[in-house]
């Protein structure tokens, strides 16, 4: 697990947005990109339910059947009463019908609770996978996407899954029933005016086909704009210190326009295509009626059939053309929820971090001695220039390593490649001689912890928030690595002590004192190889004095890398790697450094100067 992570690291993977190729060598997955192989997926889901599954179709069949049966006793009864049947008949046909109805209405309701339980339980998975899946995704798939698009996935598309599950998958497979229930009555009471019926499904096929063919990829449009909006949204929510410290209100706004513009347009176009579907509808089952009836008039006057079969048929016409109605409207919501899930889907195709190769081993405990054995590296496979090439050194247990070097020089990816946040593109890094791909990454970071210019920190009380260093230390090991990291004394005089509740990203507390937090976690974790990223910015001198006392006892007996920035850290380093260009151009302790004569003493004066 990861000791620590923070704003600054965190932004160097947008950076990755630039790159085409495979940061980790690995090749990409298929996407689910077809109907039927998302359906079945969501299927998978459902199938999870199959006992209260059975029970719906169950109610749906009963539902169906007696939504055939009202219209057949109407008829029954009329043509009763005009051969003149005897008056009791009036009571039994009023009772089957009242029957009829209620018993439609008690399953039409179990059915839709079992229902909504069932699509409940679906969604409550798919997220919980989702969100299990997006924990174990390597780093770089963050910097591909926008929190705030993952996000959507989570809440948005999941929820259009849900609500097409809750009301139209239901109704589309009681739709199909009734259609072929009504269809069978219809083919036994007149064939011919079944035919006449059947002249208008033709029609209705062409005309969905044209609008879903539309309507399709406006939906997936949609949801993809709806993605992006929440992108932007928490990008420029979270970064609105920034906005406001540069005026940048009136940009951010015009831009936010522009994604709520193509939300708008793609929700009209969508919306539009779709709403001709019941338009269409509606004039094809008028017209079937109109032609049903007629021909049903002169056939009943010819004596071909009776006026009852006339009712019966005209109302089993329409109700043939309902579920072809429902169906139809259904459409849409079905569209639009199968381009959520697969969305969903997507993410969950993504490749997760290597759990372990088989023979990846776990490691208790390291000494922390780390060789990196002509290490090359490059975040685009297909660009020419590496962002590191031939990088070899050695740092002993419990050495201090200062990476020094101009910005854009490769310090941070050189710590990202130790990490196994990547894998290097040739070359080797060991960790007390064994191959760091040969170890288990969950057991090579717990060696690790970082300490970096803004740490993240958790909403939650500040003992929690220490406590993510080692989640099974007590409240004293808590307080005796705050005292070591110097944070126990400003901790103990805010309001609420090690129980002030912090918010997210600590806002309240300062730069300095986070910093500070940082070290009380990395302390409390305890490990073998530390990684710190020194503060660029100006922490006043009395925090910077504690700061820098409380790194000194968290390095004591650690293998360090530091990024350093300070002359102080870099003059009592171990030994000192000079980065330039991606290329390790000098290393060696600061004198040595200094008699070469070479960048590292022009770089010394540059900064001895400032
Ligand atoms: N995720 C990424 N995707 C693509 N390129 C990247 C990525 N991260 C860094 N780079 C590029 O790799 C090179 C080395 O970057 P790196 O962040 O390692 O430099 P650095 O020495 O840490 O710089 P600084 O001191 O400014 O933090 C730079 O050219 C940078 O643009």
């Amino acid at each position: 697990m990861f000791k620590t992570f923070s704003e600054p690291f965190r932004h160097k993977f947008p950076k990755l947005d630039r790159q085409q190729g495979n940061p980790t060598g690995r090749k990409p997955t298929a996407k689910a990109k077809d109907w039927s192989g998302t359906l079945g997926r969501i299927w998978r889901y459902l199938a999870l339910r199959k006992a209260k599954l059975t029970l719906v179709l169950l109610m749906v069949l009963l539902s169906s059947a007696l939504s055939l049966l009202g219209p057949y006793l109407v008829g029954v009864a009329v043509d009763d009463f005009l051969e003149g049947g005897e008056d009791t008949a009036w009571i039994l046909f009023l009772s089957g019908l009242g029957l009829s109805y209620v018993g439609f209405s008690l399953t039409s309701w179990l059915q839709n609770i079992w229902m909504i339980e069932i699509s409940q339980e679906t969604v409550y998975r798919m997220r919980l996978d989702l969100f299990r899946h997006l924990h174990q995704l390597p780093i770089p798939f963050y910097g591909k996407r926008q929190q705030g698009e993952i996000m959507s996935r989570l809440t948005n598309d999941i929820e259009n899954v849900s609500s097409t599950l809750n009301s139209s998958a239901i109704q589309i497979f009681s739709s199909v029933l009734t259609l072929v229930g009504t269809l069978v009555v219809m083919l036994y009471l007149s064939p011919l005016l079944t035919l006449l019926t059947f002249l208008i499904v033709p029609l209705m096929f062409l005309g969905m086909r044209w609008i879903s063919r539309r309507t399709g990829p406006l939906f997936k449009q949609r949801q993809k704009n709806l993605g992006d909006l929440n992108g932007y949204i928490e990008e420029t929510l979270s970064g609105q210190v920034i906005i406001q410290a540069f005026s940048q209100e009136q940009r951010v706004i015009r831009e936010f326009k522009e994604r709520n513009v193509a939300i708008r347009q793609s929700g009209f176009w969508a919306q539009t295509f779709s709403g001709f579907i019941p338009k269409l509808m509606n004039a094809l089952n008028n017209l079937s009626f109109a032609v049903v009836a007629g021909v049903g008039g002169i056939l009943a006057i010819n004596g071909a059939i009776t006026v009852g079969v006339i009712i019966v048929f005209v109302e089993y016409a329409r109700q043939f053309t309902r579920p072809l109605n429902d169906l139809a409207n259904q459409w849409n919501t079905l569209l639009s929820a199968i381009a959520g899930a697969e969305r969903v889907f997507e993410v969950m195709d993504e490749e997760v971090e290597e759990k372990s190769d088989t023979d990846a081993v776990k490691l208790d405990h390291v000494d922390g001695s780390v060789v990196f054995s002509r290490v090359s590296f490059s975040y685009d496979e297909d660009e020419e220039e590496e962002t590191l090439e031939d990088i070899s050194f050695e740092a002993r247990p419990g050495e201090m390593i200062a990476l020094v070097g101009p910005t854009g020089a490769g310090k941070t990816t050189l710590i990202q490649l130790l990490s196994r946040f990547y894998n290097p593109g040739q070359g080797t890094i060991t960790i007390d001689g064994r191959d760091i791909t040969t170890i288990r990454r969950e057991s090579l970071r717990s060696q690790m912890a970082f300490v970096l210019q803004d740490s993240f920190l958790f909403k939650g009380t500040i003992r929690e928030n220490i406590r993510f260093g080692r989640l099974d230390a007590t409240d004293e090991e808590v307080e005796a690595a705050s005292k070591l990291a110097n944070a126990h004394s400003f901790i103990n005089r805010l309001q609420g002590g090690y129980d002030k509740v912090l918010e997210t990203g600590g806002t309240g507390i300062s730069q300095g004192q986070k910093q500070l937090l940082a070290i009380a976690r990395a302390i409390l974790a305890n490990p073998s190889i530390l990684v710190l990223d020194e503060a660029t910015s100006s922490i006043d001198t009395v925090t910077e004095i504690k700061i820098q006392e409380g790194l000194e006892r968290l390095m004591e007996g650690r293998t360090s890398f530091v990024i350093a920035h300070r002359l102080n850290t870099i003059r009592k380093a171990d030994r000192i790697l000079v980065l330039k260009e991606g290329r390790l151009i000098e290393q060696g302790s600061h004198d040595e450094l200094l008699q070469q004569q070479g960048f590292y003493s022009g770089l010394y004066q540059g900064i001895g100067a400032e």
